[in-house]
């Protein structure tokens, strides 16, 4: 019997939540797994984030994969290689809005492309791109931590330093996970807007 023509299906997984919520724990996860069936895997990150390494994904537990940092979604793109099964992308929020683009046409590749990155930022608005990623994606999985106020399970990041931009790279100094309830968005003082 003829079957369908054979043709790699590609797809866009997109894992988020509030910081700590294990989100770089689960791509890794992802990209060893990836990894185990023999599948060729690229990983990227932002070059802004150069918290723990420049050039590995580092989970708040210090969990790391290799990782090439750049600078926009552009670079993403040509640094895939065609015998490349496997793209991860870590903080994806802090892409440019083409990395919709960029991951919409891998995926109609053929490739899989694993994006994790915040859906909120510190004032719990969606942070951009992640909306549009996550509307794009064939799978969305959210994770939570744990709210360090309650204990219940967290879905925002409250901010504990006085600054307003949107764009603050940091962790357990300058942020705590916090549930709907203990989330206090405006605990910035005015006077640093
Ligand atoms: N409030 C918290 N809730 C859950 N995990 C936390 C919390 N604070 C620290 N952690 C640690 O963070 C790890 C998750 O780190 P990571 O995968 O880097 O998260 P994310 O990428 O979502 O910020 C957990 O395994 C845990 O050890
Ligand atoms: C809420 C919020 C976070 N950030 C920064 C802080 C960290 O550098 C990353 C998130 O890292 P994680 O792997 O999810 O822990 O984003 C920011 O710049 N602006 C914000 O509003
Ligand atoms: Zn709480």
């Amino acid at each position: 019997m003829r079957g369908v023509p054979a043709r790699p299906t590609g797809s866009v997984e997109v894992i988020t939540g509030s910081m700590f919520s294990g989100k770089t724990e689960e791509l890794i996860r992802r990209i060893k797994r990836a990894i185990l069936a023999r599948q060729r895997v690229q990983a990227f990150k932002p070059r802004i984030d150069d918290r723990y390494d420049a050039h590995r994904i580092v989970s708040h537990e210090a969990v790391s994969v290799e990782a090439v940092a750049v600078g926009t979604s552009a670079s993403i793109e040509e640094r895939v290689l065609d015998e490349t099964d496997v793209v991860a992308i870590d903080e994806a929020q802090f892409f440019d809005r083409g990395i919709v683009e960029v991951c919409d046409k891998l995926a109609n590749r053929g490739l899989r492309v694993i994006a994790a990155g915040l859906d909120q930022d510190y004032l719990g608005r969606p942070f951009p791109p992640m909306p549009e990623l996550m509307a794009i994606a064939e799978e969305v999985t959210k994770v939570h931590a744990v709210c360090a106020v309650c204990g219940g399970p967290a879905s925002r990041s409250q901010r504990l330093i006085p600054q307003a931009t949107t764009v603050l790279v940091g962790g357990a100094e300058s942020y705590e996970a916090r549930c709907r309830g203990c989330f206090e968005p405006r605990d910035v003082p005015r006077t640093e807007f």
